[in-house]
């Protein structure tokens, strides 16, 4: 049961994966910004995701200079930092909030922030709050060692991300260190909405599949329940929905009608799921 135990005995990203394709169905992964509209409204959509069955949640830090994102995330990020929201400040909220929900929650940020509190300090500090991934966009190969044995260490799954430009020998590599699910970016370029998925995620779906067992995920661009079906049809494991999720949440006129709008947004998605 993906959204039942819990909190203390909360599944692990990959147990949330095993235990879904036990019963044959896959994961719905809402992604929203931290602090937009402010960290107290991001609690209580964590709290409408969970209950409306998401599997995973990844919560966005916002950052200044977010070179893989689009308008929509680019200016959630903004608005973000404009509130004052800081790397602490999201820890501690959802230090606050992951008690709450039944699913795990992968935290979302760039390198840089993670350099400067040191990479150790950094895992234990996001293992204390409850969290259970972690997704790095800008992570350089090089590094992926290094961050890779401190998640280890630190019982943090690391998701790596695969794109359509990605040489196969790599993907493999990726595929193998990658810890929870793999994330397959479905088209090059930067995150947001498209109206249509790229038809090629069906054919990297099946080299991946070929090369490795791990669940995998596809993201960017996905925004209808039409999408959904497509890509789980072509046997992903599951599908991350960002920039459509954080435009009902965040361009809202009130917090209230943002959150009202989330759910009944996240709903249909998660309706459309087998
Ligand atoms: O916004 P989209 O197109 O739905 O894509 C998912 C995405 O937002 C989320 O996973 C994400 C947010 N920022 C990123 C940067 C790189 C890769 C992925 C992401």
């Amino acid at each position: 049961m993906a959204n039942g135990g819990a909190a203390a005995g909360k599944l692990t990203v990959a147990e949330t994966f095993s235990n879904l394709r036990e019963q044959g169905k896959s994961a719905f992964i809402p992604f929203i910004t931290a602090g937009d509209p402010d960290l107290v409204t991001t609690s209580k959509a964590l709290k409408i995701l969970n209950s409306c069955g998401s599997d995973v949640i990844e919560v966005g830090v916002p950052y200044s200079d977010p070179l893989a994102d689009g308008p929509v995330i680019q200016a959630s990020a903004t608005r973000a930092l404009k509130k004052g929201t800081t790397l602490d400040s999201v820890i501690e909220m959802l230090k606050g909030v992951t008690p709450e929900l039944s699913c795990p929650i992968v935290l979302f940020t760039y390198y840089n922030p993670i350099l400067k509190r040191g990479v150790g300090n950094f895992m234990s500090t996001i293992k204390q709050a409850g969290i259970h991934g972690l997704v790095v966009p800008d992570l350089p190969l090089e590094e992926t060692t290094l961050l890779r044995s401190e998640a280890i260490m630190h019982n943090i799954e690391l998701v790596l991300l695969t794109t359509p430009t990605t040489p196969t020998d790599r993907m493999k590599g990726i595929a193998q260190a990658s810890e929870g699910f793999l994330y397959l970016v479905s088209a090059v370029g930067v995150t947001g909405a498209r109206s249509n998925v790229n038809l090629r995620v069906e054919h990297l779906l099946r080299e991946i599949k070929k090369v490795t067992d791990k669940p995998v995920a596809v993201g960017f661009g996905v925004s209808t329940p039409e999408h959904v079906k497509q890509i789980v049809g072509w046997g992903a494991d599951g599908v991350i929905v960002g920039s459509a999720i954080v435009k009902q949440l965040c361009e809202a006129a009130t917090p209230e009608e943002g959150l009202e709008r989330l759910e009944e947004y996240a709903r249909s998605m998660k309706a459309a799921m087998p």
